[in-house]
């Protein structure tokens, strides 16, 4: 474990041999989660020194058009059609939100600037505490029920609805119009299940639709490093009008994703949120490939650190028969999820 992971998981190697219950879900309300205390120090510098290694390396920093061959298949063309590059100053502040809606995929929109690093640090600190990733030895965790998931509430409440600084927005935030449909963003509650993943560089996830067991409107949010995301037109396309138990299974089953050449990538940076919906969400598979670098705008390689990403959905209402928390009892469940 390097200083880095020591630093987010706050276990030594010979902590992780001891045993831990895979589903106490720890509370996280013993800690202090006031934005001004000095507690999440540690890993804030953390994220701000691979912040800066990532502005070193990269230039524009925040959102690259990506238009060259990929280093994993060379016969594959990544092409973005977001609205491209955005550059922000090298400081500590939060840049202005920006919000990038997908030119040809409707209901695909992603949204940069739009946690600090500070709340990026606040939210590590936080899974660090429930200890969802078990000290780094195993890479998922999920939480089931609006109960479990109110460690989220100020990051959906607090900062996906409304703008970080006043005026900076212009008065349009994460999740409204025209970027997010109200036909979801006003049902109660917003998302009842999270799932939280941990990529290390070389870690990815296979294209997919998420489960038809999942309502539309999903949320992503990246933390830490960036990383490309790519999308793929979907083989068996969903409608929000198949069962719940419904799979993305494509006939013929799935090509490997290294033989899939994708359609476009998205690259995510860390503080940004991607809303999929519609069309984005039941059209289009996404992916991350299991690849040490990314190819970025110019053809330039960036290599891959540590990220943490945060799954938000909602459950069907007739999904919970099908397919609730396995686990737990108190609706958190880790392990690996069907998607
Ligand atoms: O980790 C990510 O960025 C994507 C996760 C995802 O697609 C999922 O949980 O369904
Ligand atoms: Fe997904």
């Amino acid at each position: 474990m390097n200083d880095l992971e020591q630093e987010l998981f706050g276990f030594t190697d010979s902590d992780s041999d001891s045993e831990h219950d895979m589903n106490t879900h720890q509370p996280v309300d013993s800690m202090e989660l006031d934005d001004e205390s000095d507690a999440f120090d540690p890993i804030f510098q953390s994220i701000m020194n691979s912040h800066e290694e990532e502005q070193e390396q990269q230039k524009p920093l925040h959102y690259h058009s990506l238009q060259q061959q990929s280093s994993v298949n060379p016969n594959t063309e990544i092409t973005n059609a977001l609205i491209p590059a955005v550059t922000s100053p090298i400081n500590n502040t939060l840049p202005r939100p920006n919000h990038l809606p997908h030119k040809q995929v409707e209901g695909l929109c992603l949204h940069i600037n739009v946690l600090s690093d500070k709340d990026q640090a606040r939210l590590m600190a936080q899974i660090t505490e429930k200890n969802f990733f078990k000290a780094g030895q195993q890479n998922q965790a999920m939480c089931f029920g609006k109960r479990d998931l109110e460690w989220l509430s100020w990051l959906i409440y607090g900062r996906l609805f409304s703008d970080l600084e006043d005026g900076a927005g212009e008065g349009i935030s994460v999740l409204s119009e025209p970027y997010c449909s109200s036909h979801w963003t006003t049902r109660v509650p917003l998302f009842d299940q999270s799932i939280m993943n941990l990529y290390f560089p070389g870690n990815g996830i296979k294209p997919h639709v998420d489960l038809a067991r999942f309502e539309d409107g999903i949320i992503i949010i990246s933390l830490l490093s960036a990383i490309n995301m790519d999308f793929y037109k979907a083989l068996s396309p969903m409608s929000p009008n198949d069962p719940p138990t419904g799979t993305n299974s494509p006939t013929p089953p799935h090509l490997p994703s290294k033989e899939r050449s994708p359609d476009f990538t998205v690259r995510l940076e860390p503080g940004s949120v991607l809303t999929i919906q519609g069309k984005a969400r039941y059209e289009w598979e996404h992916g991350i490939q299991e690849t040490m670098e990314d190819v970025v705008d110019g053809g330039d390689t960036i290599k891959r650190k540590i990220r943490v990403s945060i799954t938000l959905r909602k459950m069907r209402g007739s999904a919970w028969e099908v397919g609730g928390p396995g686990g737990g009892g108190d609706g958190t469940v880790n392990g690996i999820a069907d998607r």
